[in-house]
């Protein structure tokens, strides 16, 4: 039995940012365990390191399969992709790196995460980047060890020329910068990418210096099944081996990086959490804090696709495909400034089908619906109940309905098409999905699709009806409000952006679930530091945000731990130099 400082359950965007920064202070004992498999230096297999992203997590070989979702009270559970491999959701996201804008921060320390506003967070964006495109610019970081790029308007396809085209015509402004212009408008997507290759949380964080180190053990394919409590006090976790070996670590603090579902979980099964619910499953209860699996938040989607035509395809060789998007605004009462998001991508699927379609994902930002993670059984292996619970606040199918509205009016005045059914709804549903996977089957079958595509229009808007749309229209839902409520009912689900589950907040907040640097209320030696932990979503992806979250907190653990290491917030020259604190 080994006995550490501290135990990170789950090595993904925000478990490998500790342990690499925790670790880097010699007499501290750290170990990592991660569930997934490890992805060393030099090791890293090629469908991660792809700049097209979607076949890693089509398949079933990078994420916990059993893991579904209810989109909203009426729908059925789905397959709701998380990572299960080193860098976590950083090693199988689309790799958008988006910071959110300074009002989500705000919000935050307003509303009990004081320490979390915009100039507290600002300087953990900056460490945590090494901005390619701006690395000179005062809101961004150099020397971090996440690069970001962008794909620059010169070198963008006839698809994202027509889309910006379309936003144009529609009074939407071009901007250069989404982490550093805050307004409306359209920009280079900005990816955690470089050389076209993707930069998970475990190339940027566990380079070979780090697993050098011998003070940081680096455990894979070992899954944690419970939390040690003593009372309220955590003392290690048991963890189970793909051999069914069971082994314990003794640790001074655990501290939970499994994400927003499986950390709340986690905690319910150790006896934190609603004291009713738990008793009635059979387990003890040893802190009642009701907050915990509350507050489940994502951002509810629909996606498009519009035909291409030949000269506005780009070749598979190119991967990056996704390279452009924009903020708007609905305008709809009860909306906000920049509460709608686009994103875009040249290919809808790696192969010959998926080639000859442009996509287009829409997301309400800001949403009002708070969904829920509860535990189902006692058995730490049985995956939680998880309701996303998406368009529960009207609000937010009022902005969604508005937003297909101003996607539809964009890409009527793109030119990408005369014909409105070559634009047409594409869920990412589960015949979707299975045709997305890799395999020799789906290459064949969807090269034939392809090219039936190619064939004359009347053929090809048949085949779109008939295998994605079943027949619905895009110009019947639009002339419809109702008609357009049903299909976003039926077709909305989240973009694997879940958080919120064990939101930190101020002490005389009884659903909050962490005090604001992640340690659970009530218990000692237990802290939460991954997605789980935001008060409310981000007006962005949530990769980068949980990553400045993971190096926010490891600055003040470590602060608190050794006098002298300098915080890195409370320094007044932040702006103007990038620091190394570490
Ligand atoms: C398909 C997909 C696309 C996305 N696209 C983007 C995007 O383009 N940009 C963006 O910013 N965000 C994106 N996101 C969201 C973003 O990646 C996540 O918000 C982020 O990775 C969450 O980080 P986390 O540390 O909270 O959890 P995770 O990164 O999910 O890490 C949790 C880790 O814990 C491990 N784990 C869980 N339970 C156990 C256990 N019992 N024992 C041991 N290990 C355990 C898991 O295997 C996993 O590695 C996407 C997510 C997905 C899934």
């Amino acid at each position: 039995m080994e006995y550490f400082d501290y135990v990170i359950v789950g090595g993904g965007s925000a478990g490998c940012v500790l342990a690499q920064r925790l670790s880097a202070v010699p007499s501290l004992r750290v170990a990592l365990i991660e569930a997934g498999a490890d992805t060393p230096p030099g090791r890293v297999p090629p469908e991660i390191l792809d700049s097209y992203p979607l076949p890693v997590f089509c398949g079933d070989t990078y994420i916990w399969p059993e893991l579904t979702a209810r989109a909203t009270r009426d729908s059925a559970p789905r397959v709701y992709e998380q990572g299960r491999v080193m860098g976590g959701g950083s090693s199988i996201n689309v790799q958008s790196a988006n910071r959110g804008l300074p009002r989500d921060y705000d919000a935050w320390a307003a509303n009990g995460a004081s320490g979390w506003g915009w100039e507290d967070v600002l300087p953990y964006f900056r460490k945590l980047e090494r901005d390619v495109d701006f690395p000179d610019r005062e809101l961004h970081g150099k020397e971090g060890p996440v690069p970001i790029r962008r794909i620059m308007p010169a070198d963008w396809p006839p698809f994202c020329n027509a889309f910006a085209t379309g936003l144009r015509k529609n009074g939407v402004a071009p901007l250069h910068d989404q982490n550093a212009e805050f307004g409306d408008g359209f920009f280079p997507a900005a990816f955690s990418n470089l050389d076209d290759r993707r930069v998970s949380t475990a190339i940027a964080y566990l380079d070979e210096s780090t697993r050098k180190r011998t003070n940081l053990h680096i455990h894979a394919d070992l899954r944690v099944e419970r939390i040690v409590m003593e009372g309220r006090v955590a003392r290690g976790v048991v963890a189970l081996a793909r051999n069914g070996e069971r082994v314990r670590f003794n640790a001074n603090e655990v501290v939970l990086c499994a994400g927003a579902l499986q950390s709340p979980a986690m905690l319910m099964h150790a006896g934190i959490g609603p004291k009713e619910e738990l008793n009635a499953l059979g387990i003890d209860c040893v802190i009642d804090l009701p907050g915990v699996g509350r507050n489940l938040q994502d951002h509810p989607s629909l996606t498009f696709c519009h035909f291409l035509a030949p000269q506005l395809r780009m070749p598979l060789s190119r991967r990056r495909a996704s390279m452009m998007a924009a903020r708007l605004s609905s305008g709809i009462a009860g909306g906000e400034a920049s509460d709608l998001y686009l994103s875009s991508a040249t290919r809808a699927a790696w192969h010959e089908l998926g080639n000859r379609l442009g996509l287009f994902f829409l997301w309400c930002n800001r949403p009002h619906s708070r969904g829920r993670v509860q535990l189902v059984s006692a058995d730490p292996a049985a995956p939680p109940r998880v309701d996303l619970n998406l368009l529960d606040d009207p609000r937010d199918i009022a902005r969604l309905a508005c937003g297909v509205r101003t996607l539809a009016k964009i890409v009527a005045a793109s030119g990408l098409g005369e014909n409105s059914r070559d634009f047409f709804p594409a869920a990412f549903s589960a015949r979707v999905k299975a045709l997305s996977r890799v395999g020799a089957g789906n290459a064949l079958l969807t090269s034939l699709l392809g090219r039936l595509l190619d064939g004359p229009a009347p053929l090809r808007r048949m085949l779109i009806e008939r295998f994605f749309t079943r027949g619905q229209r895009l110009a019947d839902l639009l002339a419809d409000q109702a008609a357009l409520e049903d299909f976003i009912r039926a077709n909305v689900f989240g973009v694997w952006h879940a958080s919120g589950t064990c939101r930190m907040g101020d002490a005389s907040d009884p659903a909050a679930v962490t005090d604001t640097a992640g340690s659970v209320r009530g218990a000692q030696g237990l802290r939460v530091v991954d997605a789980s932990l935001m008060p409310r979503l981000p007006s962005a992806n949530t990769n980068i945000p949980t990553i400045m979250m993971a190096e926010k907190i490891a600055d003040a653990i470590l602060a608190r731990r050794l006098p002298g290491h300098a915080d890195i917030a409370s320094r007044a020259d932040y702006r103007h130099a990038f620091l190394k604190v570490s």
